[in-house]
């Protein structure tokens, strides 16, 4: 296992390039099942979740091609092989394999996914949903067997806003008979990138981004080419971490609608923000006001950027209150910026943030966005004292090119084994 070493100290400055986003990525390697012919996916990340998708469709017969980052994925042989354990416990969204397996065979047996357990993830709605279709579920030693004789199309309220169950949803349906209706559906911006693939492959799919999405079965899907969406939640990490050395970066192939909770966050801090078609460019600043920051389903602020948010709001005098509404115990990553002399309290669903001078220390990534807060940290740090950080394979699922990005930007950062 290797470690991640930093010195803290060095404003970030220069321009960074935004690869296409992990929660997209993992959703449409596995779209492509529901094809009977190639699909093409470009600007495809550099992530060990987007490798373990590729492994896990090459062993369910898929032919899966890949050069930098262009993917052509054959799916015309595949079969609903069952895969209740192995390479489906690395990754949260190896749970999409359910639905698309379900839309194209009609059965899918899939152990319960792995993945950032940084609190009890629940698929019950996605179960739900399933069944509303007109499967049979079981659970059978942790693993869910999926049977429709034939997947018809129905009317399904999501009880909470859910990410995954609407996609998960999306893919099933879309090879359904007749029509389905999914009301409450999440609207970020993933959701829209696959429903724009999924009707790329010939299925009819109205109304994602909003909270009713609409989709007629079809009884059969082709494939195509589809350039995946820029990663918000790396660019947001980015913003976040000029901000906090002083830098001067602009992060390239964004899409700045989709970072405006995070931006007009960090204009409320001070921070100094230039939006262009296409990139952002932040601007640090010498003093930081507190915010209340509160993490919630898009547009609002994203949950995954909570984490490296807490190691900026340190930085910012006066007290800071940040509360998760999405994950009520995403705060792994405390305990371990206390190590670095962060004064940060939990209390019920909320941090709450003092302006701390952080020192380097041996810390822990328990989960990818608690690295990236210990990053951020780290990074932060002043007079290049070295932070070391284990827990690299998590960085690893979400971070495309983290070592070299951050090194071009001009921070002093490596990699070393773990003794
Ligand atoms: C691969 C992927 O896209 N991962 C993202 C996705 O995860 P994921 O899709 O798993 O997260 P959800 O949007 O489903 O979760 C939202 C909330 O609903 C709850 N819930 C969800 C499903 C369910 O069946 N039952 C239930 O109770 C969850 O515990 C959570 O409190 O959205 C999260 C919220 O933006 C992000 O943090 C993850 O990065
Ligand atoms: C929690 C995350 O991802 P996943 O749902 O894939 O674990 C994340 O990207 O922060």
């Amino acid at each position: 296992m290797e470690k991640l070493m930093i010195a803290g100290g060095r404003p970030l400055r220069g321009t960074v390039q935004i690869s296409g986003a992990k929660n997209s990525a993992v959703a449409l390697i596995p779209a492509a099942i529901l094809a009977e012919t190639p699909v093409t996916l470009d600007n495809l990340p550099h992530l060990s979740d987007v490798n373990t998708y590729a492994e896990i469709l090459s062993e369910l017969g898929g032919e899966v091609t890949w050069n930098d980052d262009v993917m052509v994925i054959d799916p015309s042989r595949m079969k609903s092989i069952p895969m209740p354990n192995g390479k489906v416990k690395k990754l949260r969204a190896s749970y999409y394999l359910m639905g698309a397996l379900l839309g194209r065979f009609g059965e899918a047996v899939i152990g319960l996914p792995g993945g950032c357990n940084f609190e009890p993830r629940p698929i019950d709605l996605h179960i739900k949903g399933f069944e509303a279709l007109g499967a049979e579920v079981t659970n059978e030693n942790g693993a869910l067997h999926i049977r429709a004789k034939q997947l018809r199309g129905a009317k399904i309220y999501l009880d909470m806003v859910s990410v995954g169950a609407t996609i998960n949803i999306m893919l099933a349906a879309a090879r359904a008979k007749g029509s389905t209706i999914i009301e409450n559906a999440a609207k970020e911006p993933e959701i829209i990138d696959v429903a724009t693939l999924l009707n790329s492959m010939g299925a009819k799919i109205k109304g994602a981004g909003t909270e009713t999405i609409r989709i007629e079965g079809v009884d059969a899907m082709h494939g195509c080419r589809h350039s995946i969406i820029p990663d918000r939640i790396q660019a947001g990490t980015y913003m976040i971490a000029a901000a906090a050395t002083r830098g001067d970066v602009t992060i390239d192939n964004v899409i700045p609608k989709h970072m405006e909770a995070m931006t007009a966050k960090l204009q409320e801090m001070g921070v100094h923000i230039y939006e262009m078609d296409e990139s952002i460019r932040v601007v640090g600043q010498p003093e930081y006001h507190s915010v209340d920051v509160k993490a919630l389903v898009y547009p609002g602020f994203a949950t995954d950027l909570q984490s490296p948010m807490t190691s900026l709001l340190c930085q910012a005098s006066g007290v800071s209150i940040l509360t998760d509404y999405v994950y009520s115990n995403r705060f792994k990553h405390v305990p371990e910026l206390v190590r670095m002399n962060a004064k940060i309290k939990v209390e019920g669903r909320s941090a709450v943030i003092e302006r701390s001078i952080l020192s380097a220390a041996k810390v822990r990534a328990t989960d990818l966005r608690a690295g990236a807060a210990l990053a951020i940290a780290a990074l932060s740090v002043p007079n290049g004292e070295v932070t070391e950080i284990t827990g690299v394979e998590y960085i690893d699922r979400g971070y495309d090119n983290f070592v070299f990005n951050l090194s071009m930007l001009g921070a002093e950062v490596w990699r070393t084994e773990e003794e």
